[in-house]
């Protein structure tokens, strides 16, 4: 094994050189399942070892999140484009925001390398998520269809009324330290409405009552993304084997797979008896009605007997619908949690926050709030999530050459030339870099700073939301006012430098179809957090609140890492926070 092993690094070692752009040479592939399991233990190992020996390729790049420790190092001392060369494959690591955007046009010369999306198949499948080709697009055009202004108006409501009760329970304790659980309770609880209609109050950290054996749909559901990671490494079969030795918890797990099925089951049922009997209302939208509402119905222009191909069967809905739970629970989850801490240490920024809020929503209870007239008003709050997904984008990505090998034009050396990646090559594009580097962002690009995205409407001509310029160039775009618009209605939410700099939801044909749903959620999270509230380090004995400020900041850099797929603040419970009314 070990000399085959050789021999393939040597290989594609040779394949690599073609490609005319530095290459650094890994031992082992990231994705070897074995490793992933103890990669970073082995690394911090090594490292301990004296000089060139715990200093090398090898404990720089050879582990999952290298290059949030790495920072913007590697392209800075490599250029815009280089190679891991790897015993399986060539990771081809992309930071040149052009030829990145025409990647991203170029969806069916670079697919996503749906290889390490297909476990997500657990419950059924293909889903948007691992299938490719026409299967994806047939897929993909229902799930857009369904994701619509109906379900953005369910998540905003839902959204608003459950941050509205996370901001009680917090106000209830005074210091807390359960942001990062309480998130993914609202955001799982989101979901649950969103999906399949069932609707939950908010129960915060401390008042959790353990689940009943009797197997609800909460239980089941939050016990199934809890583990997500176990189940679509071992599938649920392995869990509900009644035959295999289980602790009690994965008997628990098992159990809650097979809840979690049968309610699915239920809702699938009910959906399709509601719609022959014509039964159910346009305003009771679910996504599950959705996509059995279009399911059923035979596209224009398609034949009686065409209807397989158009969409979508049982199972594939079961597949789907957990693959939106699941790819909607974690992203805005761990994004919320960041930006409460980005905000705890920025007071000025929640003033900033809370004036365009009262601006927009005045004393008007929570239950007045109008999604269409309020939303698309309330543009602070989208660039507090703008600059939250800039500087913490929680979702890698990886596309690929498939078979056939892809020219691209990348700069190289300062100038564009065409690369030629060989078949099987994976591509990563660099985020980090685009999105933090100063040449595109200005000389504060590594800040957290949500003004950025935020200029003065009219002062370039007639900007439109997501057309103006980047805040690093738009300093004629800002009033006098310390830096910022002192009108709210003034204003317009800035786009990017360029497409190729912005890839926090993807780009492209296959880029997140739960854009919109997470910019409504969020925004109604922040309304129901931030018109009355504020929060703040809670300060250690003779502490200023500049120190505490540096403590909190240095503290989300140094506990950022990868516990599961996504990156995450690892340990939030470890600093508490204040929270008390404005
Ligand atoms: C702020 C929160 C979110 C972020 C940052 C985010 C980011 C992303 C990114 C970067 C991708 C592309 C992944 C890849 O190519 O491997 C993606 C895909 C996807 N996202 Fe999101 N997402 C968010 C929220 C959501 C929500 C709320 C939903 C569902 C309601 C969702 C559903 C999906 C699905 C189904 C895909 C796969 C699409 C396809 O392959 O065609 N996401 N997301």
């Amino acid at each position: 094994w070990t000399v085959y092993s050789w021999y393939c690094l040597y290989r594609n070692y040779r394949e690599a050189r073609t490609l005319g752009v530095p290459i650094r040479i890994i031992p082992i592939d990231h994705l070897n399942k074995l490793w992933l399991l103890v990669d970073k233990q082995v690394v911090s190992l090594v490292r301990k070892l004296p000089g060139p020996l715990g200093n090398n390729n090898f404990t720089r790049f050879n582990y999952r999140g290298w290059h949030e420790d790495d920072g913007l190092r590697a392209h800075d001392e490599m250029g815009e484009a280089f190679v891991l060369v790897t015993p399986s494959r060539n990771w081809f690591y992309l930071a040149d925001p052009e030829a990145l955007f025409n990647m991203y046009r170029r969806g069916k010369d670079f697919p996503r390398w749906v290889e390490i999306t297909k476990m997500l198949d657990v419950f059924g499948g293909p889903t948007i998520a691992t299938a490719s080709g026409e299967q994806w697009r047939r897929i993909r055009k229902i799930s857009n269809s369904c994701l619509n202004e109906q379900c953005n108006a369910v998540v905003w409501a839902e959204s608003a009324a459950l941050g509205d009760a996370m901001a009680q329970y917090w106000a209830s304790r005074g210091v807390f330290t359960s942001v990062g659980e309480d998130s993914r309770t609202v955001t799982l609880h989101v979901l649950s409405k969103a999906c399949f209609g069932q609707s939950f109050a908010f129960e915060g950290h401390d008042e959790r009552r353990p689940a009943s054996a009797s197997a609800s749909f909460r239980f089941s559901l939050l016990t199934v993304m809890e583990n997500a990671l176990l189940l679509m490494a071992l599938t649920p079969r392995f869990f509900t084997n009644p035959w295999m030795p289980l602790p009690a918890a994965w008997r628990r797990l098992g159990k809650a797979c097979d809840e979690f099925r049968s309610h699915m089951s239920y809702f699938y049922n009910r959906e399709v008896r509601a719609l022959k009997e014509g039964g159910r209302q346009k305003a009771d939208y679910t996504l599950m009605a959705a996509l059995v509402r279009a399911s059923q119905q035979r596209p224009e222009g398609k034949e009686e007997g065409e209807d397989q191909f158009a969409n979508l069967t049982e199972a594939e809905i079961y597949g789907n619908m957990f693959v939106f739970a699941f790819a909607g629970h974690d992203t805005t989850a761990h994004l919320l949690t960041y930006a409460v801490f980005f905000l705890a240490a920025n007071p000025s920024v929640q003033d900033w926050l809370a004036s365009e809020l009262r601006h927009v929503l005045g004393d008007r209870p929570r239950s007045q709030w109008d999604y269409h007239a309020d939303f698309p008003r309330l543009r602070r709050c989208l660039a507090v999530l703008y600059e939250t997904l800039r500087v913490k984008t929680p979702v890698c990505e990886v596309k690929w050459t498939a078979d056939r090998a892809q020219q691209l034009d990348v700069h190289v050396a300062g100038r564009a030339q065409p690369v030629t990646l060989p078949p099987r090559t994976l591509i990563i594009p660099s985020y980090l870099y685009v999105h933090k580097h100063v040449r595109y962002w200005g000389p504060d690009a590594g800040e957290w700073r949500p003004e950025r995205w935020i200029g003065v409407r009219g002062v370039f001509g007639d900007n439109v939301d997501g057309e103006g310029w980047h805040a690093g160039n738009n300093d004629a775009c800002r009033s006098a006012k310390g830096g910022r618009s002192s009108c709210p209605e003034e204003e317009v939410l800035l786009s990017p430098p360029s497409r190729g700099n912005y890839l926090g939801w993807s780009e492209g044909a296959r880029d997140c179809p739960g854009k919109r749903f997470s910019q409504v959620e969020w925004v109604a999270f922040l309304a129901a957090l931030f018109r009355d509230w504020k929060v703040e380090p809670q300060r250690r004995e003779g502490e200023t609140f500049a120190d505490a400020r540096t403590r909190v900041l240095d503290f989300v850099e140094a506990d950022s890492g990868y516990g599961g797929l996504l990156l995450q603040l690892m340990h939030p419970e470890k600093v508490p926070l204040v929270w008390s009314r404005r």
